[in-house]
């Protein structure tokens, strides 16, 4: 983790103020906005497919987020995809994959225009794969994140394309590049209890790439910076606290850990496998 804890310092806070067009779900679009601004980025959640020539002139990244889907908004992710393809950095995250057989192909679909990162939370990274799961809804199973379960998920997601970064969401983090597999071990339990941490992580790498930082680089810092606001927020809340103070208080997190402490990739735990 050494070459990391050396570029950490260098990536927030943000300098470019990176543009990142956002095409996602209704529930946590709010959030997703916010949590951009909150780290020095600029959000812009537009699905309207005619405005996309004029808007990737200006934007430094794009995420596709497959939530709540609709057969119009499959068809605005397509687009947008296509559109990226080599052209613009992108982030898909395909939430639903698990439960929604819809979102299951549409992940299929856009990961052929090759993403710089494909995420999901571990029951839907394991749906991607062809993997048996017993996650639901849009929430991941604790018996999908087994020893056993993390490694044969591992070996599934060597086997697809190299050219895309994956990143697979839990207690553990799994992230598989053509660089290497890194297991990553910051969070708290809270952070899995409000709807979309897993959302604004996203916006967040694609944030990242809109800075040039490299893929694999942006998925170690986007999901260490968030994970570790989060257990700031544990520790700093005093023994008993409902979840939406949880949920505010690490949205605040966003916004003060780059400034108020620059080591904070210090607390990073996670190893290179
Ligand atoms: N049990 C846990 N312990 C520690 N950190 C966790 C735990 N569960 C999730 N996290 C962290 O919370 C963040 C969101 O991951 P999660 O897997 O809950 O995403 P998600 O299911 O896609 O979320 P959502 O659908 O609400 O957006 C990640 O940064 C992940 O590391
Ligand atoms: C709850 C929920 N349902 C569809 S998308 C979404 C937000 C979680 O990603
Ligand atoms: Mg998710």
């Amino acid at each position: 983790m050494k070459h990391f804890a050396e570029m950490a310092r260098e990536v927030f806070p943000l300098r470019q103020s990176p543009l990142v067009h956002c095409i996602t779900n209704n529930v946590t679009i709010e959030t997703m906005a916010n949590a951009l601004l909150y780290i020095d980025a600029q959000p812009i959640m537009t699905n309207d497919i005619r405005e996309f020539p004029a808007l990737f002139k200006q934007t430094d990244s794009l995420l596709l987020n497959l939530g709540s889907l609709s057969k119009e908004r499959e068809n605005t992710l397509l687009t947008a995809a296509k559109m990226a393809k080599e052209e613009k950095s992108f982030v898909v995250d395909i939430v639903g994959a698990t439960s929604a057989p819809i979102a299951q192909q549409l992940a299929q679909q856009l990961a052929r225009q090759k993403p710089n990162v494909l995420k999901g939370n571990i029951s839907e990274m394991r749906a991607f794969c062809g993997l048996k799961t017993t996650g639901k809804g849009v929430d991941s199973s604790s018996s999908d994140q087994s020893e056993d379960e993390l490694e044969e998920l591992i070996g599934a997601l060597k086997q697809q394309d190299p050219a895309v970064t994956y990143l697979a969401t839990g207690k553990k983090d799994v992230i598989v590049s053509k660089k290497g597999t890194w297991v990553m071990e910051n969070g708290v339990e809270e952070l899995q209890r409000f709807i979309g941490s897993g959302d604004l992580l996203g916006a967040l790498i694609a944030a990242l790439l809109g800075e040039q930082i490299d893929n694999l680089s942006a998925v170690i810092f986007a999901l260490s910076y968030l994970n570790i606001c989060g257990e700031y927020t544990s520790e700093n809340l005093g023994p008993v606290y409902g979840l939406a103070d949880f949920r505010h208080e690490t949205l605040n997190q966003l916004s003060l850990l780059k400034t108020l402490n620059q080591n904070w990739f210090n607390q990073t735990k996670g190893r290179k496998q």
